[in-house]
């Protein structure tokens, strides 16, 4: 349990979309319930709905920063959130996931600001880092990969996941990238974020930061640490009008100038194979879809958590126990909303 006068350790999960934050979160809280510490947790999701929150045991503390970004239309919400978290729930330790498209200069500068009126402590800034994603986005440069590079550049720990997809010497090639791009924090290599006992205890102690970091070495807390590489190097980051409601069962926001989401509610069922088949023919500046859908074809009608990251697809049955609507999320790049929804529209038909 916290000492009265422990202060309270604070997490940051960053990466781009899909990367495997919610993978990493859910071994986190694993590892913190084996040692009996209480976890809480803050999602914050680009779209309205927190589908990542259904992964999420219903007995963690969670607060819902919700159609916006952390990093910027909602930074204040979070020193809020934070604080009532804190004040309601006295957990051991917070850990924040942002959406894959924040900016995580902006975000350290949230979390400092609530240490103002919380006892809380920066500990750790872990990167998760698309193996494959970074080293296509390499190729072609943009404004994604300059965010992907300052995700890893603010990291005091890096993870570069999903290395069951690349082949030894893309491997070294994404590990040589994110050392240029990051001298100082150790590199581990994940499958689906399945870190070692020696990381997680590392974190889970509190001493993530210890594992090799400079940071220690030279007294910096984490956020500090990140604070002084974002004084060397220009924000990339630049955010646009907050947000754009529909006045819809379906919204869109682009909290960035180069980043947007749309959220579309489904009223019907849907056909699996043909949902699977939208899924992959999804254009390529859709990089993420998630959501809950109903499947007619399936013999009780299930209910499925589905995930869409980078032409991959993968289907959960779930069976939730409050409300939860069926809804879909797509986040990308100034993809076509009209032709996403009439796509929608058709699944959505009966006939
Ligand atoms: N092939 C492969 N897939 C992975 C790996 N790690 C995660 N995934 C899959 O990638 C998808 C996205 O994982 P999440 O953990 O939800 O990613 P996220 O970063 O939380 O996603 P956002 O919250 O949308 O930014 C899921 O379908 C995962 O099952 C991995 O190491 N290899």
């Amino acid at each position: 349990m916290q000492n009265e006068n422990r202060t309270i350790d604070v997490h940051i999960l960053t990466g781009f979309l899909g990367s495997g934050k919610t993978t990493l979160l859910s071994r986190l809280l694993e590892a913190y319930e084996l040692q009996g510490l209480k976890a809480a947790v803050v999602m914050n999701e680009l779209g309205d709905v927190n589908l990542d929150g259904l992964a999420v045991e219903s007995n963690v503390p969670m607060a819902e920063l919700l159609g916006g970004c952390i990093c910027c239309s909602i930074r204040g919400d979070l020193s809020l959130e934070l604080k009532q978290l804190v004040d309601q729930h006295a957990p051991d330790v917070v850990i924040i996931e942002a959406t894959g498209a924040a900016n995580p200069f902006e975000m350290i500068d949230g979390v400092t600001e609530s240490a103002l009126y919380a006892p809380i402590e920066l500990k750790s800034i872990i990167a998760v880092v698309d193996g494959p994603e970074l080293l296509a986005r390499s190729r072609s440069g943009g404004q994604t990969f300059k965010l992907m590079k300052e995700q890893i550049r603010c990291a005091s720990q890096l993870l570069l996941n999903k290395v069951d997809r690349l082949e030894v010497d893309e491997r070294l090639q994404a590990e040589q990238l994110m050392r240029e791009t990051n001298g100082y924090a150790p590199i581990a290599a994940t499958v689906r974020c399945a870190v070692d006992e020696q990381w997680l205890e590392a974190i889970v102690n509190g001493n993530g930061g210890a594992l090799g970091t400079t940071a220690h070495e030279s007294g910096a807390s984490a956020g500090e640490q990140a604070h002084s590489h974002a004084h060397a190097h220009e924000h990339s980051h630049a955010c646009g009008p907050d947000c754009n409601h529909d006045h819809d069962h379906h919204h869109v926001h682009e909290s960035h100038a180069h980043v947007m989401s749309l959220t579309h509610f489904l009223t019907n069922p849907v056909d699996s194979h043909a949902f699977e088949a939208f899924l992959r023919a999804l254009p390529d500046n859709v990089y993420r879809a998630k959501g809950v859908v109903t499947f007619r074809d399936s013999e009780t009608a299930s209910r499925f958590l589905f995930q869409y990251a980078y032409k991959e697809t993968d289907f959960i049955r779930i069976n939730p126990q409050g409300k939860v609507n069926d809804v879909a999320v797509f986040i990308g790049e100034h993809f076509s909303r009209e032709a996403v929804l009439h796509k929608l529209n058709e699944l959505e038909r009966m006939d």
